[in-house]
């Protein structure tokens, strides 16, 4: 078990890259997450790997799909033995209820359960280019208290959202932001950004950090200042 608030995200093109990171760090050092590139490329047995090894993996796979689908998918994340699963709210409540509820004969052993809100890469812009003529933060705030009342466990969001959220939403609920940038680290394609230090004080429950630590040449000297820093 991990008290660090951290969890890498392990975007790597091979296993072995991402297995020196990992021979690095400890499950008490941070959280692991698995997304798109890594799964599609290696799947459940790479997953299971990092399991079995003791880490709290997010299984970060952003379900969006028809109810009955996305239900069988977050009881196959279960399966796995993954700490945390995620879902697109904007798949809607029903969806969501069903995710929930293919969770319940997992009982203590469910993976937590949370809904992407906006991504954290898009500007109001972006938003609106898709025919949602409200800011980030009016979206998400709608978005993630439909996730609440579906009875999920928390949303991804970015840290801008994350005081605005914990005051509307109570302490219980997680609040899970990418888009953690460091001071002096590239924003890439990342728009609502903020440092790990700030986004706590905000509210975040964790901090999704990929590219400023595993593109650091010494990584596991980033992963501990940033650790340091929340201490
Ligand atoms: O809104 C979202 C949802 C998920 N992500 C994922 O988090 C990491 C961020 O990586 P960085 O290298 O720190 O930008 C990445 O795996 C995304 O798929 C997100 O960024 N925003």
């Amino acid at each position: 078990m991990t008290d660090s608030k951290v969890i890498v995200a392990l975007d790597y093109p091979t296993q072995e890259q991402a297995l020196a990171f990992v021979e690095q760090v400890t499950p008490e050092s941070c959280r692991l997450k698995i997304g798109k590139e890594m799964f599609t490329l290696f799947g459940p047995e790479f997953v299971k790997q990092l399991v079995a090894k003791g880490f709290d993996v997010f299984l970060d796979l952003k379900f969006h799909d028809i109810p009955n689908t996305v239900a069988k998918a977050v009881a196959a994340a279960a399966e796995l033995g993954v700490w945390m699963v995620n879902v697109h709210a904007s798949g809607g409540k029903v969806m969501m209820e069903a995710a929930k509820k293919a969770l319940e004969p997992y009982g203590d052993k469910a993976p937590k359960l949370i809904a992407v809100t906006v991504l954290t890469s898009m500007s109001a812009d972006d938003l609106r280019d898709t025919g949602i003529k409200v800011e980030p933060f009016e979206h998400v705030r709608r978005l993630a208290s439909l996730t609440q009342e579906a009875g999920l466990d928390g949303v991804v969001c970015s840290a801008r959202e994350s005081r605005m959220l914990r005051s509307r939403l109570g302490d219980e609920f997680l609040l899970v932001t990418p888009g953690i940038r460091p001071i002096g680290a590239d924003a890439g394609d990342q728009q609502r950004i903020m440092t790990p230090e700030k986004a706590i004080e905000q509210g975040s429950s964790y901090l999704v950090i990929g590219r400023p630590i595993t593109q650091a040449e010494q990584p596991l000297q980033v992963l501990e200042q940033i650790n340091h820093s929340l201490a």
